[in-house]
């Protein structure tokens, strides 16, 4: 059995952690659930004794793997740590691996304790196959990322644009994926995951869209090079508690937790 402790228990936290304690992910068992305030949650009889508020008793139930599902500041603080502990870290917030300092550090930590660093496809589609082309001449890579009104309050977006006026699709951001993970932290982690498959920071391009005219979050991601072309679009159906992040989100972790305890894996 692999023991799997989870950083954070909001929208994708909360999912996974669902599926750990129903045990419909085979071959895995929850350790534990390391949050900020124990008493900012209430949880039913099966979490009992799971969630804690102590980093170092979150530790000592020995996880096997830990799951980042609490946002750019717990990747700095926690990464590091789980790697040195001999743990594998999934990160779902990717652009906090924008910070080259903090990168470099963590893929140190990984080499020296023999664990890795996963990255699930979570929002996006299509890292295994830009992953893949980057083998062999990968010419370019761009993402737009268009969302509605309301998964952009409380977001940067409202520094550039007035939410409460928007009647028509408008661009909010254009430039590369590094300032693009940076100026929306909770929002377009997907163009750091594409840059770490593909070209890199400064090479992705990306653009970010306030859409008024849909209901879901939409990734569109083209790709050119010596492999052909790649042109995927997903419209991922907002969570219901968090409409910046789509529900696929968390069950793109339970495949990645699957994955790890299966004999076979599919679609890397
Ligand atoms: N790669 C991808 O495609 C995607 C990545 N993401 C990333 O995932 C993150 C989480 O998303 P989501 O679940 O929707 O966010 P939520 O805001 O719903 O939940 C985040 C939870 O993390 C907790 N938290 C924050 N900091 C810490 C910490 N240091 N230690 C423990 N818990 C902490 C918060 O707790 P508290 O109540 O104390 O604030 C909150 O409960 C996003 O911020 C984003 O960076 C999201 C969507 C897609
Ligand atoms: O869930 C999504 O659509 C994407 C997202 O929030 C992110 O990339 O940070």
């Amino acid at each position: 059995m692999l023991n799997v402790g989870i950083i954070g228990f909001g929208t994708a936290g909360r999912d996974v952690v669902k599926r750990l304690v129903c045990n419909e992910i085979e071959g895995c068992r929850l350790s534990g659930v390391l949050v900020r305030s124990v008493s900012n949650h209430s949880t039913g009889a099966s979490l009992t004794g799971l969630l804690t508020d102590d980093p170092e008793h979150f530790f000592s139930q020995r996880p096997d793997v830990i799951v980042e599902t609490a946002g750019h500041g717990a990747v700095a603080q926690y990464g590091e740590m789980a790697l040195e502990a001999g743990c594998h870290f999934v990160v779902i917030s990717v652009g906090a691996l924008g910070d080259a300092e903090l990168y470099n550090r963590l893929v140190a930590a990984a080499r020296t304790s023999g664990k890795q660093i996963l990255l699930p496809s979570a929002a996006v589609a299509g890292l295994d196959r830009i992953a893949a082309a980057a083998e062999d001449g990968l010419d370019s890579v761009r993402l737009t990322t268009r969302k509605p009104v309301k998964a952009w309050r409380g977001t940067h977006a409202e520094t550039v644009v007035n939410l409460d006026e928007i009647t028509e699709p408008t661009v909010i951001y254009t430039g590369n994926a590094r300032d693009s993970a940076r100026l929306f932290p909770e929002s377009v982690n997907v163009s750091a995951a594409l840059s770490l498959a593909g070209l890199g920071f400064e090479e992705t391009e990306v653009q970010v869209v306030v859409d008024p005219t849909i209901e879901r979050n939409v990734h569109e991601v083209t790709a050119l090079g010596k492999f052909g072309e790649l042109k995927v679009e997903v419209q991922n159906t907002p969570s219901p508690d968090n409409p910046k992040t789509g529900h696929i989100v968390a069950m793109s972790v339970c495949k990645v937790l699957r994955n790890l305890a299966s004999p076979v894996v599919v679609g890397l």
